[in-house]
């Protein structure tokens, strides 16, 4: 079995998925598509469910570059695949569910940032996730608070619901299209030669400085330009930097300057910014910052 024969290591065919799992409700409102919430029939367990249709070939192949990378890289930092099953002409992907949701959502529902301490938590983990991906040849791409799931235990996993992730190995692309601008590195949008060479996987550190941004101010920088002025902007302007510098600590302000320099070869990698002063700050590895934030976000949602 070639191409075809490959992918399926990871998928269970002919199997009815509602044999072994209960749809309990609908995740996000369409805003990702059709993602429905799961439950385990034997073990009580709790999924988010993305059904696909496959009608082509080509949808396989992209669906498969997803699964594989999900499969491959199994991290505490990455949501983790359940199981994947292709039925009924759907590909069906269980995911581990994270009852936090996704930390742009949190901002914007207590209609506040995170505070340093809560950014310094979720930014260690993040690069321990970034890390791991860039090792593994996987660059993730569209880095921002929308892709950042958080469980109510307070642990933190890299999703990406854009599917925009890039295994170099297999180097397929989903169509090139742009994703949203605000995050985007300046060389990936000059489409400069750096795009497909061992800098590639930097755009993921730029994209992570603007995230720290995005942290501290519920928004990306030029939130409020139209994204066709935001592509020249960023190739132009000096790297954005916070507003309210005072708010910040000098560690803070440098570890985001570091993310944020526009030329790749000069930007660190996951692992050098790991041993950054921000980082090496025991708030770095305190959850309770950032379970008291999914406590007062779950508090808001009143069952009724
Ligand atoms: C609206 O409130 C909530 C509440 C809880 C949650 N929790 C949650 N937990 C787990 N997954 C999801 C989820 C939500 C919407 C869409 N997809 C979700 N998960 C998901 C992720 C993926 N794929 C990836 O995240 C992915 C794909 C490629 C690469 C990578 C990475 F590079 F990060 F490894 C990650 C595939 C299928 C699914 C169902 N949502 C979400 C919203």
């Amino acid at each position: 079995q070639g191409k075809k024969g490959q992918w399926n290591k990871h998928i269970k065919k002919d199997i009815d998925p509602l044999t072994f799992w209960d749809i309990i409700g609908e995740l996000g409102d369409g805003a990702f598509g059709v993602v429905k919430k799961a439950q385990n029939k034997e073990t009580g367990a709790l999924a988010a469910l993305k059904q696909v249709d496959i009608t082509s070939e080509e949808d396989l192949e992209d669906f498969a570059v997803e699964i594989d990378i999900l499969a491959d890289c199994v991290h505490p930092n990455v949501v983790g695949l359940i199981e994947a099953f292709f039925f009924d002409g759907k590909l069906w992907m269980f995911i581990e569910f994270c009852g936090g949701g996704a930390l742009d959502s949190i901002m914007v529902d207590l209609e506040k940032p995170l505070t340093e301490s809560q950014i310094q938590y979720v930014c260690h983990e993040m690069l321990k996730a970034l890390d791991f991906l860039h090792r593994h040849h996987v660059i993730h791409r569209d880095i921002k608070a929308g892709n950042v799931l958080v469980t109510i235990e307070g642990d933190v996993k890299l999703a990406d619901f854009g599917v925009s992730a890039k295994n170099t190995h297999t180097s397929q692309r989903r169509d090139t299209f742009i994703g949203t601008p605000y995050w985007m590195a300046p060389e990936v949008i000059l489409c400069e030669t750096l795009k497909d060479t061992p800098y590639d996987y930097k755009a993921d550190i730029w994209s992570l400085g603007i995230t720290m941004i995005e942290f501290g101010q519920i928004e990306p920088p030029n939130k409020e330009m139209h994204p066709m002025r935001v592509l020249i902007k960023i190739q132009k302007a000096d790297p954005p930097m916070l507003e309210q510098p005072k708010k910040w600590t000098n560690h803070f302000k440098d570890f985001v300057g570091k993310c944020l320099v526009k030329d790749p070869t000069k930007r660190p990698t996951a692992a050098e910014l790991l041993e950054h002063p921000f980082m090496k700050h025991k708030n770095a590895r305190d959850k309770t910052a950032i379970c008291d934030l999914i406590m007062e976000s779950k508090a808001e949602v009143v069952e009724v």
